[in-house]
């Protein structure tokens, strides 16, 4: 049994680290880190856990942490996993870390972008940046995992395999993206309120949301060279889903068999990424509760461009899901376990 620790379990992707790992046949839960709740039950946080989970809320301590558990899971707010890990802590556990404090390759980027500074830079190479389905291998060996983000995974994963092929013009991707506000987290803001949210949609972070340099990284090393792209994330009214929507002019004319085959050569063999048949676009109710990834495109020749599309659950694969299959992939387990969840409906 892998002993799996949780630093933040109170947040929304704390908890639904728990409700995976509740259902995962290898793993259980041996630490349930909370600031805030630490004299309380955990269903006393999450009544949906009552009867399910009967162990209280635990300070969150590290050092002690790491001598328990096989693993650990930072579910917490950026900054707070790099100023926690250490050589002794990781000689001991692995860490699956969920915020962007190793995402990011260039430390001056990362400060640059989140207005902190880097307190574990040396970690910062060894981290594997956690999207299975493209390090998988490297994702095996690692003992600090940078688990994605949920914007980033979705844009990579919808545009990756073009941009690999050197199909489309880099110069010219734009990222249009939607979330709902469970990927703001649990705690109290004024922009999450009902009234703000509700009957409303609105974009946010324009030109500067911190998610950029992560997807300009990635789909860098993809095409090889530096990818600077414009990407606009917005917050509709619903609790769980992402929809990327993304353009990008074609270096020439292709069929759609041509990258249909494209997507197929990537994904086919992925349990959670789904090429939808031709002329079905993605949609966030059908993905809901799962680690699935819905993907299509459709090439547009009055502009010559191509529009790549994917949903996806951002508590799911956007987070907790993916958490759960990297550790899966580092214990050497099937990849899969705990993760074969149908999508809810409706
Ligand atoms: N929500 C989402 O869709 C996704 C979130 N993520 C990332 O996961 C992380 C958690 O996000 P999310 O669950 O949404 O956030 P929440 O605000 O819902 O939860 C944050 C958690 O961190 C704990 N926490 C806060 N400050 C500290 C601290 N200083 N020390 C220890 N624990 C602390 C909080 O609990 P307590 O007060 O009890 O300690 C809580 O359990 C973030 O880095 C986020 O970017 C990644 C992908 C998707
Ligand atoms: C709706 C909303 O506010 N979303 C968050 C992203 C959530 C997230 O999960 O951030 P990481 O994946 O980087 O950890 C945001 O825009 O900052």
């Amino acid at each position: 049994m892998i002993k799996a620790g949780i630093i933040g379990s109170t947040g929304y992707a704390g908890q639904e680290l728990v409700r995976l790992l509740m259902q995962h046949k290898d793993a259980e839960i041996v630490w349930y880190g909370s600031r805030s709740y630490i004299d309380k039950k955990y269903y006393e946080v999450f009544h949906n856990m009552f009867e399910i989970v009967d162990a209280g809320c635990m300070d969150d301590n590290m050092d002690e942490l790491a001598e328990e558990a096989d693993v650990i899971f930072t579910a917490t707010p950026q900054g707070l996993c790099s100023s926690l890990v250490s050589e002794k802590v990781l000689s001991k556990t692995k860490i699956i870390d969920l915020s962007a404090d190793f995402r990011i390759k260039d430390a001056d980027r990362y400060e640059e972008w989140y207005g902190i500074k880097h307190p574990s830079r040396e970690f910062i190479r060894e981290a594997v940046y956690g999207l299975c389905e493209i390090n998988r291998e490297d994702v095996k060996k690692a003992r600090l995992i940078a688990n994605p983000g949920c914007y980033p995974t979705c844009s990579i994963l919808s545009i990756y395999p073009l941009a690999k092929e050197g199909l489309i013009d880099m110069n010219t991707v734009i990222i249009d993206a939607k979330s709902g506000t469970s990927g703001a987290g649990r705690g109290a803001k004024v922009n999450n309120l009902y009234c703000e949210v509700n009957e409303n949609i609105k974009a946010y972070g324009v030109a500067s949301h911190r998610h950029t340099p992560e997807i300009e990284d990635q789909l860098g090393y993809a095409c090889g060279q530096p990818v600077v792209l414009n990407f606009t994330p917005h917050l509709v009214p619903m609790n769980r889903g992402i929809l990327v929507t993304a353009y990008a002019s074609l270096n020439e004319e292709a069929t759609y068999e041509q990258i249909k085959n494209i997507y197929d050569s990537y994904y086919k063999e992925e349990t959670f990424v789904r090429v939808l048949p031709q002329g079905v676009c993605p949609e966030t109710r059908w993905v809901e509760g799962s680690n699935y990834v819905d993907l299509n495109f459709k090439i547009d020749p009055r502009t010559n461009r191509v529009i790549m599309m994917g949903a996806m659950d951002n508590l799911v694969k956007g987070a907790a899901g993916q958490a759960v299959q990297n550790m899966n992939l580092m214990f050497g387990l099937d990849e899969t376990e705990g993760l074969n969840l149908v999508p809810m409906f409706p």
